[in-house]
C-alpha cells in the first residue's frame, strides 16, 4: 500500500506512487451503490447487480450488513485518486467527513450520488458526539433528490410533507378547474371550497392587466450633478434602447419593458422591468440587470453599483412600489352572487357583507395604516397555492397585496358584487420549485405545468388568474362567516386536533392512563 506523505498537515498520496496504486486494483474494494428501499418496513439494500461485493448478506434476507471501516489511510488513498468517494461505504464516507476531507455539505457530489448523499448526511448528523441530531422522525426516502441539486436546495437531509386539500370546482372564464392548496390551517381549503361552491353558477371573470416581473439596483455617485445626468441618459428613449438590447441579450425570454428611475442625493435606484415568458422571472431579470448596468457604467465611470437589489425591485418586503406599481402580474377579477346563494350556501346576506366589507378591509385596514391588506386573508390561498406549485414561499409578502370590493348588484340590491384586485402576484410555471414532481403535479392539476407550448407566458398568466379567482372564493367564505361569527366555531371544528384535545384532557384530568 502506498506510503503517505502529510501535505498541509494532511496524509496524502504522494504523485509517483499515484500511478502504482491505481494499478493495483485489487487493493480497492468495489463498493455496490447502493439505494436505500423500505420495504415491509424492513431496510433492505437493493444489490447493484454488475458489481461483485463481499459486503456480507444476513441470511435469507436481502440486507447487507456493512463491513467495518476500512482504516483512514486506506479510504484516503481511494478518495484522494478519483477525487470521489462513490468507492467507499456510508461509514468510510462519514469518516472522511468527520476527519475534514469532504465538506458535509458536499458528500453528494463526493459519492456522486443525490440520494445516497442524504442518507449519508443525515447518519453523520445523528452520529455526532455532542450534537446528534433527532432525524428520525423527518423523512427522506422515495424522493428525487438529483433534481432538487443546484436548483431548489442545499445540505439536505430530507423533506416536510405538507397536507393539500383541493378546492372546486372553480369556475373561472367560462371553464372549470380544481385547485390544490398545500395547508396546515384546518378549515382554509372546506372555507374556500365552500366560496367555490357559492360561485359556482355565476362564475368568476378575470383579467391581467399588467405583467412585468422587476429588479431595482442601487448605484452611487460623486455627486447629485453625476447623478442626475446618468438618470436623464437611461430615461432618454434612444439610451433605453441599447440598455434593452443588452438586458434581452441575456434570455430567450426576458424583455424589458420599462425603465423606472428614483433619485435620492447621490443615489439611483432603477426598477428595471420586464416580461419573462412563463418563469417568475426574478433569476433571469437579476441576470440582465446585471449586464444593464454593466453597460451603464461604461458611460458613466464613476458610478458604484452597491446591490443588484436597492430594495427598490422590491422583492420580499412590504413596499407601496409594488401595491402602486405592481410587480410580477397585476390581476383583477369579479362575480356576481345571487342573493340566494349568499343566503343558503354562505348563511348570510348581501347588506351584511357590504357593511362588514366596508368597516374591515376599508376601514379596519385604512385604520391599521395597512399597505396593500385590504382584504380579509388573500395571503392564505396566495401561499397555499404557492407551496402547492413550488412558487416561492417568500414572495406571498408581495403577492398577497390585494383589495377586495363587495357592493350590492340588482334592481333592489339583493345581489352581490365581488371583486378582487391583486397588483404583483409573483408567480411562474418554470423554472424554480416549479421543477419538482409533487408541485409539477399541482401545477398539471391546474393545467398549467411548465412553458405554453403556444405563447410564452400564457401558463404563468393563467396561473395567475387562477390564483386571483381562488383568493376571491376565500374571501367570499370567510367574510361570511366573520357576518354571522362562524369562524371561531368553525376553527374549534376543523382546525384544532382532536387527539391534541384528547392529551390535554387526560393530563388535566391527571388520570393514570
Ligand atoms: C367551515 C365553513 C366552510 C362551514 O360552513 P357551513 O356553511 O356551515 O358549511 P356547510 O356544511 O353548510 O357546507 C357549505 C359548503 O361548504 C363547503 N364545505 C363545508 N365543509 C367542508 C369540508 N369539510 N371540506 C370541504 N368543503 C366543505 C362545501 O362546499 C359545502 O357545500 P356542499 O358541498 O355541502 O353543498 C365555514 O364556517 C367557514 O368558511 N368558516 C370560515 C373559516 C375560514 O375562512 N378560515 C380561514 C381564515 S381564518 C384566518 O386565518 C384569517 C383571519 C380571520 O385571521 C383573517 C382576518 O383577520 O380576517
Ligand atoms: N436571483 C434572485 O435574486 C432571486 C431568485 N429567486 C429565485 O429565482 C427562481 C426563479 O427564477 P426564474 O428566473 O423565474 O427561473 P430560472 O432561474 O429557472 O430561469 C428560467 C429558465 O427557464 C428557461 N425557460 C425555458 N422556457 C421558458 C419560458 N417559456 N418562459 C421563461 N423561461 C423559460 C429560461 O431560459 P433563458 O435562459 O433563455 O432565460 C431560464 O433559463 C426561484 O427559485 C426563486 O426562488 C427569488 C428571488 C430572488
Amino acid at each position: 500500500m502506498a506510503k503517505l506523505v502529510l501535505r498541509d498537515n494532511k496524509p496524502t498520496i504522494p504523485e509517483d506512487n499515484m500511478k502504482s496504486f491505481i494499478k493495483d486494483e485489487s487493493k480497492t474494494r468495489k463498493i455496490p451503490t447502493f439505494y436505500l428501499d423500505y420495504q415491509e418496513n424492513e431496510e433492505r439494500f437493493v444489490e447493484d447487480k454488475h458489481v461483485q461485493t463481499d459486503f456480507e448478506r444476513i441470511p435469507d434476507t436481502k440486507v447487507y450488513k456493512e463491513p467495518e471501516p476500512r482504516a483512514l489511510s486506506e479510504c484516503l488513498q481511494i478518495y484522494q485518486i478519483n477525487l470521489e468517494a462513490s468507492l467507499l461505504t456510508d461509514k468510510e464516507v462519514i469518516m472522511l467527513v468527520m476527519e475534514n476531507y469532504i465538506s458535509p455539505y458536499r458528500i453528494e457530489k463526493a459519492v456522486d450520488n443525490a440520494d445516497r448523499g442524504v442518507r449519508i448526511r443525515r447518519s453523520y448528523l445523528e452520529s455526532l458526539k455532542d450534537s446528534s441530531l433527532p432525524l428520525a422522525e423527518l423523512p427522506f426516502e422515495h424522493y428525487d433528490y438529483s433534481k432538487v441539486m443546484n436548483a431548489c436546495c442545499e445540505n439536505v437531509i430530507g423533506y416536510v410533507p405538507i397536507p393539500v386539500g383541493v378546492v372546486g370546482p372553480l369556475s373561472l372564464d367560462e371553464r372549470v378547474v380544481y385547485v390544490p392548496m398545500a395547508t396546515t390551517e384546518g378549515c382554509l381549503v372546506a372555507s374556500v371550497n365552500r366560496g367555490c361552491r357559492a360561485l359556482f353558477k355565476s362564475g368568476i371573470t378575470t383579467r391581467v392587466v399588467a405583467d412585468g416581473m422587476t429588479r431595482g439596483p442601487v448605484v452611487r455617485f460623486p455627486s447629485i450633478k453625476e447623478a442626475s445626468e446618468a438618470m436623464k441618459w437611461v430615461e432618454d428613449a434612444n439610451n433605453f434602447d441599447l440598455i434593452k438590447e443588452q438586458f434581452d441579450s441575456t434570455s430567450r425570454f426576458a424583455r424589458l419593458s420599462k425603465i423606472f428611475i428614483r433619485i435620492a442625493a447621490r443615489y439611483l435606484f432603477i426598477r428595471f422591468i420586464a416580461t419573462t415568458g412563463d418563469a417568475m422571472g426574478m433569476n433571469m431579470v437579476s441576470k440582465a440587470t446585471e449586464l444593464s448596468l454593466k453597460m451603464i457604467q461604461v458611460h458613466f465611470p464613476n458610478m458604484d453599483i452597491l446591490s443588484i437589489s436597492g430594495n427598490f425591485c422590491a422583492d420580499k418586503k412590504v413596499a407601496a412600489i409594488n401595491w402602486v406599481e405592481g410587480r410580477g402580474k397585476s390581476v383583477v377579477c369579479e362575480a356576481i352572487v345571487p342573493g340566494e346563494t349568499v343566503s343558503s350556501v354562505l348563511k348570510t346576506t348581501v347588506q351584511s357583507l357590504v357593511e362588514c366589507n366596508f368597516a374591515k378591509n376599508m376601514v379596519g385596514s385604512s385604520v391599521a395604516g395597512s399597505m396593500g391588506g385590504f382584504n380579509a386573508h388573500a395571503a392564505n390561498v396566495v401561499t397555499a397555492i404557492f407551496i402547492a406549485t413550488g412558487q416561492d414561499p417568500a414572495q406571498n409578502v408581495t403577492s398577497s397585496n390585494c383589495i377586495t370590493i363587495m357592493e350590492p348588484h340588482g334592481t333592489y340590491g339583493e345581489d352581490l358584487y365581488i371583486s378582487c384586485s391583486m397588483p404583483s402576484l409573483e408567480v411562474g410555471t418554470i423554472g424554480g420549485g416549479t421543477i419538482l414532481p409533487a408541485q409539477g403535479a399541482c401545477l398539471d392539476i391546474l393545467g398549467v405545468k411548465g412553458a405554453s407550448p403556444s405563447k410564452p407566458g400564457e401558463n404563468s398568466s393563467q396561473l395567475a388568474r387562477i390564483v386571483c379567482a381562488t383568493v376571491l372564493a376565500g374571501e367570499l367564505s370567510l367574510m361570511s362567516a366573520l357576518t354571522v361569527g362562524h369562524v371561531v366555531k368553525s376553527h374549534l371544528r376543523y382546525n384544532r386536533s382532536s387527539t391534541a384535545i384528547c392529551n390535554d384532557l387526560v393530563n388535566s384530568l391527571k388520570v393514570p392512563f
